[in-house]
């Protein structure tokens, strides 16, 4: 973690379009720039590209064309060997969740300081607060196969957080769990960002977006990427005028 002043650019995209093998594009002429320290939601119908933007944000595809600048470093112009110095700045929370089935959820949180070599004493402390904090105080020793979706999605977060990344990419973090426990994890990203970490959150939520109100918000439609300065009015406004 090396969080830098506020108002730097985290990841630029310039004229990014993506495409799956010889099918069409998915994503067209993506432009958009997130300062350091930002936090944003990431809209748009089913199937509109929200995944695959956040796969090339960390890195796990690469661009049919255009320019993708993260951490001040142009992706096409970094070598192989060096993306994973990259990576290991950014939290991700898949919609798969991706836990390692072989591993307690306390060793999977753990996952991202072990590789960093953080002592096993500040992993004994920080690793069972957090994953009480989310609501799994009782399942410390669970492998993920025991636990239910919205469980393991918390498992999943609590790796993603654990280790304060630059860039925070979640991918419909809150879609197995209930209202109460959203909100938490919402208060959790939150927390996050204050400390510097950038976030980018998809979503389908819109009660998350018009509480927590976060912008601009990038919307996806048509292989389109927006950025919305103010959320779209709603119906009922629209009706009143
Ligand atoms: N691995 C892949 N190979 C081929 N096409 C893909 C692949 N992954 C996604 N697509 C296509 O790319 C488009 C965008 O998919 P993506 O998963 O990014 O959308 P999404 O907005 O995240 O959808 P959802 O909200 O349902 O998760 C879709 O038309 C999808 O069929």
């Amino acid at each position: 973690m090396r969080h830098r002043p506020r108002g730097e650019n985290i990841i630029r995209f310039d004229s990014v379009g993506l495409r799956y093998g010889l099918g069409p594009e998915v994503l067209q002429d993506v432009t958009f720039k997130l300062p350091a320290g930002s936090f944003h939601f990431l809209t748009g119908p089913s199937g509109a590209g929200k995944s695959s933007l956040l796969r090339l944000m960390y890195l796990g595809l690469r661009p049919t064309r255009g320019r993708v600048v993260l951490f001040d470093r142009d992706i096409a112009a970094t070598k192989r060997y060096e993306l994973p110095a990259l990576r290991r700045r950014i939290g991700v929370v898949f919609q798969d969740f991706r836990l390692l089935d072989h591993m307690t959820a306390l060793d999977n949180v753990a996952l991202p300081l072990r590789v960093r070599g953080v002592k096993e004493s500040e992993i004994r402390r920080h690793v069972p607060e957090l994953l009480s904090w989310v609501g799994l105080a009782d399942h410390l020793g669970a492998k993920p196969s025991t636990l239910s979706g919205g469980q393991k999605q918390r498992v999943a977060i609590a790796r993603a957080v654990i280790g304060r990344p630059d860039l925070l990419l979640a991918d419909e973090p809150t879609g197995n769990v209930d209202d109460h426990i959203a909100m938490r994890l919402m208060y959790l990203f939150e927390e996050l960002n204050k400390l510097g970490t950038t976030i980018v959150v998809a979503t389908h939520n819109e009660l998350l977006v018009q509480r927590f109100a976060h912008l601009p918000r990038l919307h996806i439609e048509h292989g389109m990427v927006t950025t919305l300065q103010q959320e779209p009015a709603a119906v009922d406004d629209l009706e009143a005028e």
